[in-house]
């Protein structure tokens, strides 16, 4: 697959990006046997698109809202961003440092405690041991964990496993940061305290790709607003814009 030259300034390309799911659906006895008899004619599972020819740019320093109704793509989309899934056609390239905040704790071991995944998690992002030392009271500080910074996270709440992410991944410093709705799981103060830091980051030219249905939120944090509908960007402008259309298209629904 030949792969093109992003010019430097671009930070996440896509193209014709595709996903495809196998939806293996739950039959019957009846059916099943049927099925087994007619000598497993016709398939059991049903392919589905869930995202289809999805091409973008994403430029450094952009801040660009990914918005949509209830299955539309927006997770799987920035998943493929990330690495996290494969795409089944097209290309996705990112340039510089990316941090995913896409499904709280995903990258948590939960045997370890909250300290021991602070380095995990910040050797996975790219720290090295001695960064994360420098770090570490600043980012226990920022999650507001306390002493439960040496409980083991299985016995987190969503909550406090939402603060720990969010503090090791800002304190990481990527260039990118991919967040998924996760700011819904923190309490009010603590989600202040993130879209206060997620401004700063925009304002210090951070590339930011978000995904909320916070619409308000993303007006004010981001520029840009892309609009998927069943798997396909039907509209890419201004967020104001775009949250407009969806909200005339959420009536609609
Ligand atoms: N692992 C999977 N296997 C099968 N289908 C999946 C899988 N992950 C997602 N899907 C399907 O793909 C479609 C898109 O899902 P996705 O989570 O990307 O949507 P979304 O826009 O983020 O939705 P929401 O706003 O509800 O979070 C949905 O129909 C979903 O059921």
């Amino acid at each position: 697959m030949s792969v093109e030259t992003v010019p430097d300034n671009i930070a996440i390309t896509c193209r014709k990006l595709r996903k495809v799911f196998v939806l293996r659906n739950t039959r019957s006895m009846k059916e099943s046997i049927v099925w087994l008899v007619k000598g497993r004619k016709g398939d059991l599972s049903k392919r589905f698109d869930a995202l289809q020819d999805v091409s973008l740019d994403v430029a450094q320093g952009e801040t660009v809202a990914l918005l949509g109704l209830n299955g539309s793509g927006k997770s799987t989309l920035l998943k493929l961003i990330s690495g996290v899934l494969q795409p089944d056609g097209g290309t996705v390239q990112t340039r510089g440092r990316v941090a995913g905040l896409i499904e709280v704790g995903a990258g948590f071991h939960h045997d370890l405690s909250g300290r021991d995944n602070v380095y995990l998690n910040g050797a996975i992002l790219g720290m090295t041991e001695k960064q994360i030392d420098t770090m570490f009271d600043s980012i226990v500080e920022f999650s507001e964990i306390g002493e439960f910074i040496d409980t083991e996270v299985k016995f987190y709440s969503s909550g406090m496993y939402l603060k720990l992410a969010f503090s090791i991944a800002v304190h990481t410093d990527p260039e990118i940061f991919l967040i998924d709705e996760i700011l819904a799981v923190g309490d009010e103060p603590f989600q202040r305290k993130c879209i206060k830091k997620i401004k700063e980051l925009a304002a210090a030219g951070k590339t930011l790709f978000v995904v909320s249905h916070d619409l308000d939120l993303v007006s004010t944090v981001c520029e840009r607003g892309v609009l998927l509908e069943h798997g396909k960007v039907i509209m890419d402008a201004e967020v104001h814009d775009v949250v407009r259309e969806l909200r005339k298209r959420s009536e609609a629904a």
